[in-house]
């Protein structure tokens, strides 16, 4: 079963359309990293799927279910700006939490919590860290007993070892009761050691959708001469040119021809790569 699935879904904020017609569908079970650069539609999107925000147009359904403007059961979602009470302790929020919802688990709520070194139970939120915050956040949302899990950006404001801890618990997640898992993320090194599937907006338009290993294989890098791009066959996606030699990443390309060196991307240059077409592309129009 897909866990979400999304058709010709669109935002619109006044003129300006934030998310424009999405469609895609998430099997159970998988991580999945959303990446796009800013103001690409991560955050609208994942608030829709929450129930938190309304699309303008078409659906989203979780687990078969249209959303409909309210948080589903099986969901939990880790907003970006992590509203949370802050005159309460950690460990008044947790009894809140549990006292808020039908199906919750305090013992997976101190369990999360214990691995994450430096969260005092007794400290009021407001005066915890921003990663702090974040890990309260996380505990929260595991509380739920989800099983679809939407993060916002749960890596960005901690440290090393808080982001180390916080993947090792969201993979365990995984394991061990087959939570889906889609984060939204700017840290592709991080998306790597645990997505298996990627999914990447641009202007609120889905620009890559699929199993992470199938979509890498599907490109290629190639290096070559400046001066015989014309030789090389496939849908450029982006370019980087010195004077000399050029780095193409390309979909669907025919083999290199002689002169080049072709290798399959990774995770980080292929994200980097449509980034820069991205960014490419807004930059022409700016200047027309
Ligand atoms: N409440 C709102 N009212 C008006 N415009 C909005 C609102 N929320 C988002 N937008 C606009 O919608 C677009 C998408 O924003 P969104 O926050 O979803 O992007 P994002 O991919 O999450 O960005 P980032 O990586 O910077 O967090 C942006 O142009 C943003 O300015």
């Amino acid at each position: 079963m897909n866990s979400l699935t999304a058709t010709a879904v669109g935002k619109r904020y006044r003129a300006r359309w934030a998310v424009r017609d999405c469609g895609f569908a998430i099997p159970e079970g998988k991580v999945v990293a959303l990446v796009g650069p800013n103001g690409a539609g991560k955050s609208t999107l994942l608030r829709m799927a929450a129930g938190l925000s309304r699309p303008t147009t078409g659906e989203l359904k979780v687990f078969g279910t249209p959303v409909q403007g309210r948080i589903h059961p099986d969901v939990a979602f880790l907003a970006q700006e992590r509203p949370l009470y802050h005159d309460l302790t950690v460990r008044e929020l947790v009894r809140l939490c549990a006292a808020m919802n039908d199906r919750w688990s305090t013992e997976r709520v101190r369990e999360v919590l214990g691995l994450q070194a430096g969260v005092d139970h007794n400290a009021k939120v407001g005066s915890l860290s921003g990663g702090g915050r974040t890990q309260v956040a996380i505990a929260l949302a595991l509380g739920r007993l989800p099983r679809l899990l939407l993060l916002d950006e749960p890596l960005a404001d901690l440290d090393p070892l808080a982001r180390d801890e916080t993947l090792r618990i969201i993979m365990t997640e995984v394991a061990d009761r087959g939570t889906t898992v889609v984060m939204s993320s700017h840290l592709l090194s991080d998306l790597h050691e645990v997505c298996d599937h990627i999914l990447l907006i641009d202007e609120g338009r889905v620009q890559v959708d699929g199993d992470i290993q199938e979509v890498l294989a599907r490109h290629r890098i190639l290096v070559g001469p400046a001066a015989g791009e014309s030789t090389v066959e496939g849908t450029l996606i982006s370019a980087t040119r010195t004077e000399r030699q050029s780095t193409l990443l390309l979909r669907e390309a025919e083999p290199a021809p002689r002169g080049w060196a072709s290798t399959e991307p990774d995770l980080e240059s292929l994200v980097m790569g449509y980034l820069r077409a991205s960014r490419e592309r807004r930059n022409s129009a700016q200047h027309k």
